[in-house]
């Protein structure tokens, strides 16, 4: 993958508001070979806040979410250009420790993909391969973020058990769990709760609003009641282009752009 340039980005104040940005997204251009994915995307992800990205299949939306943490570089013939600034430092700068980028900046997939071992081995992963062995470090990282999760009420008296053996939902706040152990500052959420049952979604948006205090959280979704719901800014995308950023009542209830309009109202999509 060809590095961007610049180091160091000085992160861009959002004007008037307090709003403090986590991640600048500066002429983002995105390729899978030939075929141009992303088109020059701009934007400011502002801290301890829910992003949603919308927008109807094959915008780009999974593709810009993977870019925030360079998941794409795991994909042959994938090109960028541009800046992505993580506290203003630019995580395409050559040099980035991608290892460290990925625990700073966490990732929860569609499936949950708990491993094929016990609740506590999944959760404990992270940190024993981060070089923590003491037991009883082990044990308060286990709970602090099985609590987090949402989960430990439920899972206190199973952590021996294997992770295969949850429903759905709770091998979702599994996962959730798991990303938390390594105490990112950012999760990324790739359609997490499409997967699962209403009532399962319903505790995964509680929880992303919980976790939004101490986390910067930036979701892609299908499902637009749900960003409109837990989500502070939204974005839609069409074709590989950012068409509206903004906060997500405005963009519900006053989008700019007509594209907007029409694919909130369901006129498209
Ligand atoms: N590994 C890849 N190689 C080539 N093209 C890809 C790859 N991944 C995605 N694409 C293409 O990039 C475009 C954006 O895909 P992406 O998965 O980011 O869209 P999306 O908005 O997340 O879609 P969905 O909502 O269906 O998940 C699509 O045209 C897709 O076919």
């Amino acid at each position: 993958m060809k590095q961007a340039s610049a180091a160091c980005v000085p992160t861009p104040s959002s004007g008037e508001s307090e709003e403090e940005t986590k991640i600048a997204v500066q002429n983002l251009d995105l390729f899978y070979g030939d075929f141009h994915a992303l088109h020059g995307v701009n934007m400011d992800i502002p801290a301890n806040q829910i992003t949603a990205f919308i927008g109807p299949s094959g915008c780009g939306k999974s593709t810009l979410l993977r870019t925030l943490n360079r998941m794409n570089d795991l994909v042959e013939g994938c090109r960028i250009e541009g800046v992505v600034a993580l506290d203003g430092e630019n995580i395409y700068a050559k040099g980035t420790d991608v290892n460290h980028l990925r625990r700073r900046v966490g990732m929860v997939f569609q499936k949950p993909n708990p491993f094929p071992m016990s609740v506590y081995d999944n959760v404990a992963f992270g940190p024993r391969t981060h070089g923590i062995k003491g037991k009883e470090e082990l044990d308060g990282i286990v709970e602090n973020a099985l609590r987090k999760a949402a989960i430990w009420d439920e899972l206190k008296d199973r952590l021996k058990k294997s992770a295969l053996g949850l429903s759905g939902g709770q091998q979702q706040r599994l996962c959730i769990a798991r990303a938390l152990a390594v105490e990112p500052e950012v999760l990324l959420m790739d359609e997490a709760t499409s997967a699962l049952d209403p009532l399962s979604t319903g505790r995964i948006e509680d929880l992303a609003v919980e976790l939004k205090k101490d986390y910067t959280v930036v979701m892609v979704t299908h499902n637009m009641q749900q960003a409109a719901r837990i989500s502070d800014k939204c974005a839609f995308f069409l074709l590989g282009d950012l068409v509206e950023y903004g906060d997500t009542q405005m963009l519900f209830s006053h989008p700019v752009d007509k594209r907007t309009e029409d694919y909130i109202t369901g006129r498209f999509g």
